[in-house]
């Protein structure tokens, strides 16, 4: 059951201040052959303050550009990306990536991997390690402060990424396939985790992901980009499932299910049509 404060939270999200704004958007790059190859066209895209949301689209079709671009890895060819009502023309300082592949230096410990944000922004190694243990527990890693990413799990690694991010407060996260290497339980594990802290935090998060329920039970909207070349927004689904939520339990309610069922029958034609490139390519 919600409480009284966790409905205000949630009935408040629907009017939230942007954090990111992309308007008309659209990336290019250069072939080899020199020819022009459009990733993005006329992307426009919000994400409000505290917002969780989801990009799902065929594959190659721009998810990962589309973030490069809002972490200010690479620069739009046309339009805008505003960050909090500012023009973003360089590294975005509010953001913090966790991707696919692990972000831990082997040769440190945990509690080294995890103070390692804090102490590059100046932080003294006391109050950098006390902070450290903070989301070493968070994440549900007490107890491994000492230990080396060889000595963990694939899942445990993954807390390890989660909390070296998480420790420096992002106000945007930006997370890519973050947990598609997981096995099943590890990761509906995790996706509460991430719920749970995100929660409490008032973090906008953009998640990419190919798993269209992964999308749902995470998220406040579910945008589907088209397939690539020159992809586009196709849909932007807003879902008004309770929360807080179990990312396993949630995937029974009707209401999950009609929205799988809508957002699926938009991104099946997208992936069909990409299918048909690439099989036409061979
Ligand atoms: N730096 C680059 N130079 C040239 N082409 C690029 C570059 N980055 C991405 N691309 C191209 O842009 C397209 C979209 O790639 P992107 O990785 O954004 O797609 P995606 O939707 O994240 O893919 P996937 O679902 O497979 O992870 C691909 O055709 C890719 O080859």
């Amino acid at each position: 059951m919600n409480t009284e404060s966790e409905h205000v939270r949630y009935e408040a999200k629907a009017n939230v201040k942007p954090m990111i704004e992309l308007i008309g958007v659209s990336k290019e790059f250069l072939k080899p052959s020199g020819e022009v190859h459009t990733v993005l066209r006329d992307i426009n895209l919000t994400v409000g303050k505290g917002e969780f949301v989801s990009i799902v689209g065929p594959t190659g079709c721009g998810k990962s550009t589309t973030l490069s671009l809002i972490a200010g890895f690479e620069s739009p060819t046309k339009g805008t990306i505003r960050i909090q009502n500012e023009l973003l023309d360089r590294i975005n300082r509010l953001a913090a990536c966790v991707f696919q592949t692990e972000n831990a230096f082997p040769w440190k410990t945990v509690i080294e991997n995890v103070s390692l944000g804090l102490r590059l922004r100046g932080t003294d190694k006391r109050k950098a390690y006390d902070e450290a243990r903070k989301w070493i527990e968070i994440v549900g890693l007490k107890g491994f402060e000492g230990h080396y990413p060889h000595q963990l799990s694939g899942g445990m690694r993954k807390r390890v990424a989660l909390a070296q991010t998480l420790i420096v407060q992002p106000q945007i996260l930006l997370m890519d396939e973050s947990f598609s290497a997981l096995d099943v339980h590890t990761r509906h594990l995790m996706e509460n985790e991430l719920l749970k802290i995100w929660e409490e935090t008032s973090a906008s998060v953009f998640f990419i992901t190919h798993d269209l329920e992964e999308a749902i039970a995470l998220s406040d909207r579910v945008v589907v980009l088209s397939a690539g070349p020159a992809a586009t927004v196709k849909g932007d689904y807003r879902i008004d499932l309770p929360r807080p939520r179990n990312v396993a339990e949630i995937r029974f309610d009707p209401a999950f299910m009609r929205l799988h069922e809508q957002i699926w029958n938009d991104l099946r034609d997208e992936v069909m049509i990409s299918y048909a490139h690439s099989v036409g390519h061979k």
